[in-house]
């Protein structure tokens, strides 16, 4: 079944709904509702967090619409789910000025009535502006933490998590590794075969990078052509393996620019968290061996000391 609603520029599609049968609100139930209605726009306008959003139009709704579970769902990115699916459900794709927000399904035991799905439709037009502002808030703050050229995390998400990321390390007492890596002699690149050149090079070893990287670790451009990676639950031997294993794939990578091929290198320091160590100066000794590994020749793994060997 299809059916379109439109308000102003947002527009409901029902893709699925349950069959239609006739049910008359009660006097309390319109009460209720009407209560609803009074409030949901105020407190929708509490939150730029779409999680949090959801919850409060969940929390706020099922009292009158009595679901048994609530379902969102955004370019299969995140996803609100509250109990089992039943039999007969309501699925609506949420549109605003052609800009796809998200598919809603609901689902309870007791069919939908005409009643209940207009009262949905009434509901849902008071959710979707928020919605677009959650998304677009949403949108500016990966911007703001990502990198355009490379599409990593940029410096300030590298500093952002890793203070989450010290704080788990301490939190479980598990080892945290930093690795800082930077491309060697970039300048000739930039020299040799033009600016473009070089930028396609950082996409290449950001990619290879992240293709070498489990999941759980993160690889940020620090800046220019500086690189640094976190890994979590990673030892100081560990960490040597994987930044060998980078090292290796960046020397391996024949970039092509369209005019012609080259290739290139790139060394790497490596620190383990000490105990009370803050972030800053876990970077300082990282970086401090990436400096070494380049005084020593490049294309070369360097581990920091531990402080306490220092
Ligand atoms: N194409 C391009 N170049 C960049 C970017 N950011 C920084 N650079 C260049 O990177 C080069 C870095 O040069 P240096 O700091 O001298 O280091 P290097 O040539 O890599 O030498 P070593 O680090 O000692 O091996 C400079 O020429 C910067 O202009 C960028 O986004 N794109």
């Amino acid at each position: 079944m299809e059916h379109q609603l439109h308000s102003g520029t947002a527009k409901l599609t029902l893709v699925e709904g349950g069959r239609h049968t006739e049910i008359n609100y009660g006097k309390a139930n319109s009460k209720a509702t009407a209560n609803v209605f009074a409030r949901l726009p105020s407190i929708l306008q509490t939150t730029l967090m779409l999680e949090e959003l959801l919850g409060l139009f969940q929390e706020q709704t099922q009292p009158i619409l009595a679901f048994d579970s609530f379902h969102f769902l955004h370019q299969g990115v995140y996803q609100v789910d509250s109990d089992t699916a039943h039999h007969h459900r309501c699925h609506y794709k949420l549109e605003m000025n052609g800009t796809y927000l998200g598919d809603l399904t609901l689902t309870r035991r007791h069919k939908f009535s005409d009643s209940d799905i207009k009262l949905l439709e009434d509901l849902l037009c008071l959710l979707v502006y928020p919605i677009r502002n959650c998304l677009l808030y949403r949108q500016a703050l990966s911007s703001a933490l990502k990198d355009n050229l490379t599409g990593l995390g940029n410096r300030s998400a590298y500093e952002t998590n890793l203070t989450r990321e010290i704080d788990i390390a301490r939190r479980h007492q598990t080892p945290l590794s930093l690795l800082v890596m930077d491309i060697d002699n970039f300048k000739n690149i930039n020299d040799s075969y033009g600016h473009n050149s070089g930028d396609r090079a950082l996409k290449v070893v950001a990619d290879t990078v992240v293709q070498a990287l489990r999941l759980s670790d993160a690889c940020y451009r620090f800046g220019g052509e500086e690189f640094t990676i976190l890994l979590g639950n990673t030892d100081i031997k560990a960490a040597r393996l994987v930044a060998e294993r980078i090292r290796i794939a960046v020397s391996q990578i024949l970039c092509n620019d369209g005019k012609q091929n080259f290739s290139f290198t790139a060394s790497l320091g490596i620190a383990q968290l000490h105990q009370r160590e803050q972030g800053y100066h876990l970077f300082e000794r990282a970086d401090m061996a990436l400096y070494q590994a380049k005084q020593t020749g490049r294309n070369l793994t360097v581990c920091a000391p531990s402080p306490a060997q220092v």
